[in-house]
């Protein structure tokens, strides 16, 4: 029988893996893809996550024969990019700027079959925050959990009970939408 190709998920982030155990898929590698995040000139937040998921993608697919998994995810108000938080400031900002108000969240998937062949997908996602209160914001800061995040929340914690409206994919959100993830790899010809 011909060996089964490996899985190999492109990503640092934890919540992916964990996102993928809960289908029953656990990657065979991991092995995280070190690129330049930023927006290239005129690149909407769309076109920006999808870049990046591809990028990933390609970049441990060039060096890692399998199936290649990885993904990116954009939080933004408008065309404003929300980065990923790397201080209780930015957590702060980020929070002020989503109160009240709608934003989006765009996660790109890409796959990379053990032949080369690229797939990929683009998710968006619309959320809207209750107004937050400065005891909210500093009960979010006390939290700990927008740190390292994209736009400086994570849903699947406190900033749940901030959401008023999400129409699209909860685990989108979180970074790997899981309905999507699954087309392109049964698409690809992964066997778990
Ligand atoms: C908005 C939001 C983001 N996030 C996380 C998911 C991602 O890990 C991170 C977005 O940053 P990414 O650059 O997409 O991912 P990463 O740097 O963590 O991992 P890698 O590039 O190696 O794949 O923010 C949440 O966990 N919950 C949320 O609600």
């Amino acid at each position: 029988m011909a060996e089964r190709a490996n899985l190999i998920l492109a990503s640092a982030s934890p919540r992916r893996r964990d996102l993928l155990a809960q289908i029953g898929i656990v990657p065979d590698h991991i092995a995280a893809a070190d690129l330049d995040e930023s927006p290239l000139k005129d690149e909407t937040p769309a076109q920006l996550a999808l870049r990046l998921a591809v990028s990933k993608a390609q970049a441990v697919a060039a060096v890692t024969p399998g199936y290649v998994l990885a993904a990116d995810t954009v939080v933004c108000v408008g065309r404003r990019v929300l980065d990923k938080a790397d201080t209780e400031a930015d957590v702060a900002a980020c929070l002020k700027l989503l109160s009240g108000r709608g934003h989006r969240v765009y996660t790109g998937v890409a796959v990379v079959s053990p032949v080369g062949k690229l797939a990929s997908r683009l998710v968006e996602t619309r959320l809207t925050f209750k107004r937050l209160s400065d005891v909210d914001i500093a009960a979010y800061l006390a939290c700990g959990e927008g740190i390292g995040k994209a736009g400086g929340y994570a849903i699947q914690g406190l900033a749940g009970s901030y959401v008023t409206q999400l129409v699209g994919s909860y685990t989108g959100v979180m970074g790997l939408p899981l309905y999507e993830t699954r087309c392109l790899l049964d698409g690809a010809g992964y066997r778990p």
